[in-house]
């Protein structure tokens, strides 16, 4: 099935708070349905993360437009490689709304740990933090580490995922910076001496593991829209 893109405004807020994501979800995927055959529609973009979803409008924003629905659902992320992650979450992202949609998975890579924690990171952020990430590294003379964004985009239930990465190189510091955004404090991004935290939105979204991964996808969606 072929997404199309409507020119409606973007809804104003963020994902739904956890509490009620079931319900918000559930009520979306009713819409669709009583839509169908004639199936007018942004693209969903499935992710539970209100700051991703909102750096990816404006990486989108600036550009050839591609509108966005997000909805929050649950989905199981599995043990493996990023590709294995963002595929598998992709499928049942698809299969659970019954039709095209995008996910988002970020790994944050440590050289000197062959490339974890990798799709992990979420999880050593939430019980280490910023410092307990330095101090990972501390055995360790390298302190290089690189974020890769993996997007997938879903034709629908039963269709392979298509990937679409993007890597930003760079090391890891003690935290610096104001961001409220997981590790942006402390991941310093190579050649310009500021962490994410430290940059303003406008040139974090330009060098971003994000905005290189949201760069081909959004390639690959229009020609996919002038066929
Ligand atoms: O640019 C970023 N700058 C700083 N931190 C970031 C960034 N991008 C993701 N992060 C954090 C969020 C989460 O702690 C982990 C990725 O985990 P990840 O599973 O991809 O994200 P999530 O579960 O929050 O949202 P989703 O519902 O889309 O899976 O790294
Ligand atoms: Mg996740």
């Amino acid at each position: 099935m072929r997404p199309t893109w409507t020119s409606h405004p973007h809804p104003e807020h963020a994902p739904r708070a956890r509490s009620n994501k079931g319900r918000r979800a559930g009520n979306y995927v009713l819409h669709l349905r009583q839509q169908s055959p004639i199936m007018v529609q942004k693209l969903v973009f499935v992710t539970g993360n209100a700051n991703k979803l909102k750096e990816v409008r404006q990486i989108l924003a600036d550009g050839q437009p591609i509108e966005l629905n997000a909805i929050d659902l649950d989905l199981p992320e599995i043990q493996g490689t990023t590709q294995e992650v963002a595929i598998e979450k992709c499928k049942r992202a698809a299969e659970v709304i019954g039709g095209p949609c995008i996910t988002e998975d970020t790994a944050l890579c440590f050289e000197a740990l062959n490339g974890l924690p990798g799709p992990y990171i979420k999880f050593f952020l939430r019980e280490l933090g910023h410092d307990g990430l330095n101090r990972m590294l501390a055995g360790f003379p390298s302190k290089a580490a690189w974020a890769l964004c993996t997007f997938a985009y879903c034709a629908g239930p039963g269709s392979a995922p298509v990937l679409f990465e993007g890597r930003t190189d760079g090391r890891i510091v003690p935290a610096r910076g104001q961001g409220k955004f997981g590790w942006d404090p402390v991941f310093e991004a190579e050649d310009t001496g500021k962490t994410y935290a430290e940059m303003e939105p406008e040139q974090k979204n330009k060098l971003s593991h994000r905005y290189r991964a949201v760069d081909k996808l959004r390639t690959y969606l229009l020609s996919l829209e002038g066929q």
